[in-house]
């Protein structure tokens, strides 16, 4: 199989004042992944993403992404990556279509706003405030404001917290719909199984080490027998001795 990387990250460290965030991490994402993050809270995944994104620079190491310096070429980047914005209070009291208007405004390179309508099936609420959308299809909104540049990577940020079993496996359909299209997405989140059913490839982050880095069904084959899931993994790897 012919890869090809499009993030390329080498030996970063993040400190935060004394506390170690992040420790010599590195990996690579091929273009068409659904790469996954895992680990406990505050063993640094939102530092990472947010480095990804070139929001954050590292102490340390180089950040690759679509052959750009995350950090040198951040504003060229910009335009190629879409990030999931947990709160959407900036944008509360605009409808759905005002607000996708809006973020596209920020960027040069634009998608075409009738199709993500189309594509993640938002046309009951174009209309509608924000404010006044379900948790469920608010996560939704915020994919929309994702793809209003029309990315080659999409950055997410544990999206599926607090949604309901229906809405989580809505929000899943999704971002298999963005896979087949071609793109490439990179999640911090904690639902293990559908990480398990739906990744490529799953880094488990522990204490700002990555201590393994492979396919779900690899990442399940080194925990002892008897464990057949993610939830083993999580427990075996991202949480041992802490
Ligand atoms: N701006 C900051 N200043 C100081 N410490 C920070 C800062 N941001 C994060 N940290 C600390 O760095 C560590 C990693 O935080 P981070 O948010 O990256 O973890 P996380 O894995 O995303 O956690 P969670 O699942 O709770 O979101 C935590 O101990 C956190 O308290």
């Amino acid at each position: 199989m012919n890869l090809e990387t499009v993030i390329q990250v080498n030996s970063i460290c993040k400190c935060y004042g004394p506390y170690n965030a992040l420790n010599e991490v590195s990996f690579e994402v091929n273009r068409g992944e659904l790469f996954g993050i895992i680990g406990t809270s505050g063993a640094g995944k939102t530092t990472l993403l947010e480095m990804l994104m070139g929001l954050r620079r590292p102490d340390q190491g180089t950040i690759e992404v679509l052959g750009m310096d995350a950090i040198m070429e951040a504003k060229q980047l910009k335009e190629y990556i879409g990030m999931h914005m947990y709160s959407n209070s900036l944008v509360d009291n605009l409808t759905v279509r005002e607000a996708l208007e809006l973020f596209q405004s920020f960027y040069i390179k634009q998608n075409d706003i009738d199709r993500i309508i189309a594509d993640l099936e938002l046309e009951p609420y174009v209309n509608k405030p924000v404010k006044r959308l379900s948790g469920g299809w608010q996560q939704r909104i915020a994919l929309a404001f994702a793809l209003v540049n029309d990315p080659e990577i999409i950055f997410l940020d544990e999206p599926t917290t607090g949604l309901d079993k229906q809405a989580r496996a809505d929000y899943w359909a999704l971002l298999m719909k963005l896979k087949s299209q071609g793109k490439t997405i990179v999640m911090a989140s904690h639902d293990m199984g559908e990480m398990q059913r739906n990744c490529d490839r799953i880094a488990v982050l522990r204490k700002g080490d990555i201590v393994r880095c492979d396919s779900p069904q690899q990442l399940i084959s080194q925990i002892p027998e008897g464990c057949f899931s993610m939830e083993g993994v999580y427990v075996h790897f991202a949480y041992a001795g802490m």
